[in-house]
């Protein structure tokens, strides 16, 4: 089954528990996937607060190097890339009875390869006549044409509605430096808005994000306004200083959080009410000749735009500045192409 739905309007939440109070999973486990580990542990710590259990118990999580589940865990969030390795080693997935990838137009090399091992999975354990294993796609923004013709014509369910409105504002005209341009928004709002509007700045990359980080506490000494908070988050930082990210601010204090696209899809952040979005990401790519991986700065799809923008209006009604213009943003393709695709498609 493929379910879509507005960003936050509840699938990664609530579908798992819905499942499990409904006892769908009977005797196996519901496994969700997230495409990253931040992702990952916040969204099983905020299911488990919701259920009123303890984390590692009916509600569980399994990232690298971490596995916060027992015998008893029931709804399991875990990486692509950890249901990978369960599957080297069991194939059929035979603890799964039902699994969700969520996030499906990341279409990250792991993701792809799951969407084959899951539909494989599911025919084998019919032909063993084994317990069946329900498979659901989910995202705000997939293809899915693709994914249904891939999944023999599979329903495919729309879930209108979403929590609270997010009212988008276009740059008016074409921005020659991002980063300035991110700097002189946040500034602009700083001025405006009273601090317990936090902002979401979406940037490329670990380096960026430092020097914009610098810029700000540079011009707070003189700009007028409440004291700002900055808080970096992107894939090198340590988990504990990513979690920071959900601290709470002293009081008066602005939150600033500088993230590359981890903070994209799925998580959610309590007070982001504006999100700054340069429209680019620092994309993988691979040299066939020599096999060496790059990062390179791309202009992003427009559905990481969509994802992006879904931050703001929560918890509660936001607003998203894209440092790109309508025209740039009608421009894009709405779907990025897959890792996996980009993998075999550049020759240097
Ligand atoms: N940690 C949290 N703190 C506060 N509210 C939260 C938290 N996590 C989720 N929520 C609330 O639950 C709603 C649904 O979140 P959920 O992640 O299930 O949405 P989603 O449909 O999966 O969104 P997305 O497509 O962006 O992943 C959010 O809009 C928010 O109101």
């Amino acid at each position: 089954m493929i379910l879509i739905g507005e960003t936050g309007s509840g699938k990664t939440t609530q579908v798992p528990q819905i499942i499990h109070e409904a006892r769908l999973e009977g005797l196996g486990t519901i496994a969700i996937t997230q495409p990253r580990r931040v992702a990952t542990i916040t969204i099983a710590l905020r299911v488990a607060a919701e259920m009123n259990t303890e984390i590692g118990g009916y509600v569980g999580y399994s990232v690298r190097f971490e596995d916060v589940t027992s015998a008893k865990t029931k709804v399991k969030y875990l990486t692509d890339g950890m249901l990978l390795r369960e599957a080297i080693i069991d194939p059929l997935l035979k603890k799964y009875t039902v699994i969700i990838l969520d996030e499906a137009h990341e279409r990250t090399v792991n993701t792809d390869i799951l969407f084959g091992i899951v539909k494989l999975a599911q025919k084998e354990r019919t032909i063993q006549k084994l317990s069946a294993l329900k498979v659901i796609i989910m995202s705000a923004t997939m293809d899915v044409d693709t994914f249904r013709k891939y999944y023999d014509n599979c329903p495919v369910i729309y879930l209108e509605g979403r929590s609270y409105p997010v009212t988008i504002y276009h740059s008016k005209v074409k921005q020659e430096d991002y980063q300035y341009a991110a700097l002189c928004t946040i500034f602009q709002l700083h001025a405006t808005l009273p601090p317990e509007h936090h902002f979401l700045v979406f940037l490329t990359g670990q380096e960026e994000i430092e020097t914009v980080m610098y810029n700000i506490k540079q011009i707070t000494k003189e700009a007028p306004g409440p004291p700002i908070r900055v808080c970096p988050l992107y894939a090198g930082l340590p988990a504990a200083k990513q979690l920071q990210v959900w601290k709470d601010s002293p009081q008066d204090t602005r939150k600033v959080i500088l993230a590359t696209n981890i903070a994209e899809a799925s998580v959610t952040i309590p007070h982001i009410k504006c999100v700054i979005d340069t429209g680019f990401v620092k994309e993988r790519t691979w040299c066939t000749r020599t096999g060496a991986e790059r990062l390179r700065v791309n202009s992003c799809a427009g559905a990481a735009c969509w994802q992006r923008a879904g931050r703001a209006g929560r918890t509660s009604p936001g607003s998203a500045y894209r440092l790109y213009t309508a025209t740039d943003f009608k421009a894009r393709p709405p779907h990025n192409t897959p890792e996996i695709v980009r993998y075999f498609t550049f020759f240097y």
